[in-house]
């Protein structure tokens, strides 16, 4: 499994802000929006290319476009709601498939409330954007239901992940298919209810407000 650590000094400086207890929701959701555009120069270095000629007003050249089928973008809801922006922004021309999922905190499994994703992925390179990499049980999940369908290239896209979170992806899923991570960070470990430390807290209720 491809796992890529952004090394940025402005990506870190976005972060700390992000984790500050004190930054509220409509700070929170533009920095989480500005990071993933980050994020997502870096996952789409292997995006799909097709060589074209083209004319510019001086003379002919080769150069590329984004190769047929177009990629799909793929947010787990809530939290990855607030990094479609973000992504769309790098990406325009991307399908747009949508996972609603929910940890259930008492047994940290995932609970798929929503899946509207096309049948047919075959052959298809798919970005999943969720900005927690806790367990790994979301990711594991989701990456499942893509490569079901046919998927061959699954980069998934998050602000932090935990070491724990990464090897149970890898054991999962790291040799059935070409899956990879892109993350602003690799933090600490996992604490008793399973939050990432030292984290940012619940992204979901930090970009949308508390609900039961
Ligand atoms: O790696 P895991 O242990 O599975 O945890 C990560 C998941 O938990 C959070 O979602 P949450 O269940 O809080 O839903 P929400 O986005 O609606 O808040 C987060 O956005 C991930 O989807
Ligand atoms: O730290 C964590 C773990 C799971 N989900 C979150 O939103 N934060
Ligand atoms: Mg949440």
């Amino acid at each position: 499994m491809r796992v890529h650590v952004a090394d940025h000094p402005l990506i870190a400086h976005k972060l700390t802000v992000l984790r500050d207890q004190r930054t509220e929701s409509p700070t929170f959701r533009l920095l989480v929006d500005e990071l993933v555009t980050l994020l997502a120069y870096e996952a789409t270095r292997d995006v799909r290319v097709t060589e074209v000629e083209i004319d510019t007003p001086v003379a002919r050249t080769t150069g590329i476009h984004l190769a047929a089928p177009r990629p799909i973008v793929v947010p787990i809801l809530r939290a990855g709601l607030g990094m479609l922006a973000g992504m769309s922004r790098l990406l325009p021309t991307a399908e747009v498939g949508f996972l609603g999922m929910q940890r259930d905190e008492q047994t940290f499994e995932a609970i798929t409330y929503a899946n509207r994703l096309p049948d047919d992925l075959s052959g298809r390179q798919c970005f999943v954007l969720d900005p927690m990499l806790a367990t790994g049980h979301t990711l594991i999940a989701a990456v499942e239901y893509l490569l079901e369908r046919g998927a061959v290239d699954v980069t998934a896209i998050c602000l932090l992940a935990a070491p724990e979170g990464l090897q149970t992806l890898e054991q999962a899923v790291g040799e059935r298919g070409d899956v990879g991570i892109v993350t602003a960070a690799v933090d600490e470990r996992l604490n008793n209810q399973r939050f990432i430390v030292p984290g940012l807290g619940d992204a979901g209720d930090r970009l949308y407000g508390v609900v039961d």
